[in-house]
């Protein structure tokens, strides 16, 4: 069954992040049939703009913590994979507008931040909850960085607390916050206006607006998150969350997690 559902209307691709066991993970299927449905729709020249919304109440939970925790014994972190999404996002050369209709967490908030226009619901929450795991937000960085100010961005970094659509939207991490009820209404007329500029003038003002290259940073940032997945801290973090009880944190020298 597929976790990614395409459908084209009118111009506009819609992918549906569809794996609402794990809330829309980033697990490697998950991902790959994404970055496949990006590739076709890059190509397809009936595409002139692309949705990316969700199935179920959670837009999407961020990294495959399960996947994460399996991965690792065999040295392998999912970062290099999620690395090469935002980056699909980021350099896709025609407008994309992320629905938002349920919460996002750490990864889930990359491909918000990746995205052009982002629609969420006022009641949606948010969190860079990567501390509270014991690893950082390294990889989502490189999209999220550019939408928040250095003060938004110390804030919602450090304390991981759970925001709404209404401070995500104050913040610069979506373009618009709204009632749940006028959500499709509002990335319809985004839509409808997308699809009314020349193409190549879209791809031309997509490439002044992401003028600043990201995949060698990227790839440095992957290697980065890679070491706190493995770290001791990691470990705890995510084994933490998953048995459902607190983090017991060792302390340790700055600097040793990475
Ligand atoms: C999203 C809500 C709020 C929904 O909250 P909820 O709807 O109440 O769902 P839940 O918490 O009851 O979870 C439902 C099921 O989804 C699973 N699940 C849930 N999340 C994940 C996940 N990520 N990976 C794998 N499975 C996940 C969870 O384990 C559970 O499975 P069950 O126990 O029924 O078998 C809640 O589930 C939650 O808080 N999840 C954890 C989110 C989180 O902390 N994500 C951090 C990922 S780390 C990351 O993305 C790192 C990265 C990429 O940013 C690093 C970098 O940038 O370098």
């Amino acid at each position: 069954m597929a976790l990614v559902r395409t459908v084209t209307d009118a111009g506009v691709t819609t992918m549906t992040l569809d794996s609402p066991a794990n809330r829309n993970a980033l697990s490697t299927p998950l991902m790959r049939e994404l970055l496949d449905a990006l590739s076709e729709a890059v190509t397809d020249t009936s595409v002139r703009a692309v949705v990316l919304t969700h199935t179920g109440k959670v837009f999407c939970s961020g990294a495959d913590l399960k996947e994460t925790a399996e991965a690792r014994e065999n040295g392998r972190v999912p970062a290099e994979m999620i690395a090469d999404v935002l980056a699909a996002l980021w350099e896709f050369p025609k407008p994309v507008v992320a629905r938002v209709a349920g919460p996002a967490r750490a990864g889930g908030l990359g491909l918000i931040a990746a995205a052009d226009i982002a629609v969420c619901a006022r009641e949606a929450t948010f969190a860079f909850s990567e501390v509270r795991l014991g690893v950082i937000p390294a990889v989502i960085s490189a999209t999220v960085l550019p939408r928040l100010s250095p003060r938004a961005a110390a804030e919602l970094y450090l304390t991981g607390d759970v925001f709404d659509g209404s401070r995500a939207a104050e913040a610069g991490l979506v373009t618009a916050a709204v009632a749940a009820g006028d959500l499709d209404d509002t990335v319809r007329r985004y839509c409808d206006s997308l699809v009314l500029g020349g193409p190549l003038a879209l791809a031309g003002a997509k490439q002044l607006l992401r003028r600043t290259p990201i995949r060698a940073e990227l790839a440095e940032l992957a290697a980065r998150s890679a070491g706190y997945f493995k770290s001791a801290e990691g470990r705890e973090g995510v084994a933490a969350l998953r048995e459902k009880r607190p983090a017991s944190w060792v302390p340790a020298a700055p600097g040793s997690g990475g």
